[in-house]
């Protein structure tokens, strides 16, 4: 089995040409790669391991920040309630996204006599953090997601670079510059995730789900992924329909992997690849980060595909009619909120209608 590419970010640094080239090939060839990285040990082992302190909690304390009851889909999500394809996912997990403040100004609702985009929703002053019964959860996450968010920027610059285009174009236009705070934030999310082992009934037969999450390509721009060391479960699904094993990691790697709006900035050069995760015979943390633009924007190709060399034997197999790829950053990223949590999503947005193929709509006469 091919092994995914290992790439180091110090090479960014000292030669930005051949560090792009390789980020390319990498995106273009398989969508994933391994990175390795210079955020400091502590802050990735901290990370960690207050998320595994935070899933050792009793469910009823879990339960004081429960996504369910606000309408951004943000907060704890026990085991049971999310699902991929339809099919329940073997995970627990707390969402997190970009924190609004002052720029969430926005009423949370959408209604047919305003001009706001349902997307808005999403946006939320302050996350739920779990103050009460772990305070040291959020400087845990913040320096984390911080440092993650930095490697974003120069993926996404080093990205460009080896495309063939100037950075500034995409960097200007649709992403907050991670210094300024002129402008609202760009819309990354993220989860902390616990993949408990399946429970085994008498038999010996796994009784429960097959999947920590089934197959899925992201929705986003970027994702960087921290794990525990010991497990990993974590599989990529190859052009030619095989899923490979990603290896267990050490904290100074970050598995990354293309997202449908990066598929769509490059004309579908880079590639969304679909991926799951087995249930592990070890519990395992992970935490993925979701990088990507402003809510409000939307994404075109930066690229004419003809004038670009492929390598590729064959199409992303994910570009199925099921799945509308957006470039509006807000509702593409609505669109896998809305089908993983089919009941929030009926809860709190009833005046919306979800299409067979993820694209949302407002009901009409609500
Ligand atoms: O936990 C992981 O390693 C991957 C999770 C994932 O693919 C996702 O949440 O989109
Ligand atoms: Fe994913």
């Amino acid at each position: 089995m091919p092994p995914l590419p290992v790439l180091n970010l110090h090479l960014q640094r000292t030669n930005p040409t051949l560090f792009s080239k390789q980020l390319v090939k990498a995106c273009h060839e398989i969508g994933f790669f391994l990175l390795e990285h210079d955020l400091p040990n502590s802050i990735c082992e901290r990370a960690l391991s207050e998320t595994r302190l935070f899933f050792q909690k009793p469910l009823e304390q879990k339960m004081s920040i429960y996504y369910g009851h606000e309408p951004s889909f943000r907060g704890y999500m026990p085991m049971g309630v999310e699902n991929t394809e339809g099919k329940t996912d073997g995970r627990e997990q707390i969402e997190y996204a970009a924190e609004y403040g002052k720029w969430k100004n926005s009423s949370g609702r959408c209604n047919h006599n305003e001009e706001e985009h349902f997307y808005h929703r999403l946006r939320v002053a302050e996350n739920p953090w779990p103050d009460t019964i772990q305070p040291s959860l959020r400087p845990a996450i913040n320096d984390y997601v911080d440092g993650v968010l930095k490697i974003g920027d120069q993926l996404r610059d080093a990205l460009c670079l080896g495309m063939g285009i100037d950075p500034s174009h995409l960097s200007d236009s649709m992403f907050r510059k991670t210094s300024g705070d002129e402008q609202e934030p760009n819309f990354w999310s993220m989860k902390l995730v616990s993949y408990p082992p399946p429970v085994k009934t008498t038999n010996n037969s796994a009784s429960d789900t097959e999947y920590g999450v089934g197959a899925h390509a992201d929705s986003n721009f970027l994702t960087m992924i921290l794990q525990d060391a010991k497990n990993s479960g974590l599989q990529v699904q190859t052009i030619d329909g095989k899923w490979i094993d990603v290896p267990p990691t050490p904290a100074n790697v970050l598995i990354c992997n293309i997202g449908e709006l990066a598929q769509i900035f490059s004309g579908g050069y880079l590639m969304a690849t679909p991926h799951r995760v087995l249930r592990p015979q070890d519990s395992r943390i992970s935490l993925p980060v979701f990088y990507n633009p402003k809510l409000d924007h939307v994404m075109e190709s930066m690229v004419n595909p003809e004038e670009l060399t492929w390598n590729r034997k064959g199409q992303n197999q994910w570009l199925r009619k099921e799945n509308a790829l957006m470039g509006s950053v807000g509702e593409n990223s609505f669109k896998s909120l809305a089908r993983s949590h089919a009941e929030v999503f009926k809860r709190h947005h009833g005046d919306l209608h979800i299409l067979g193929d993820g694209r949302i709509q407002l009901k009409k006469n609500t």
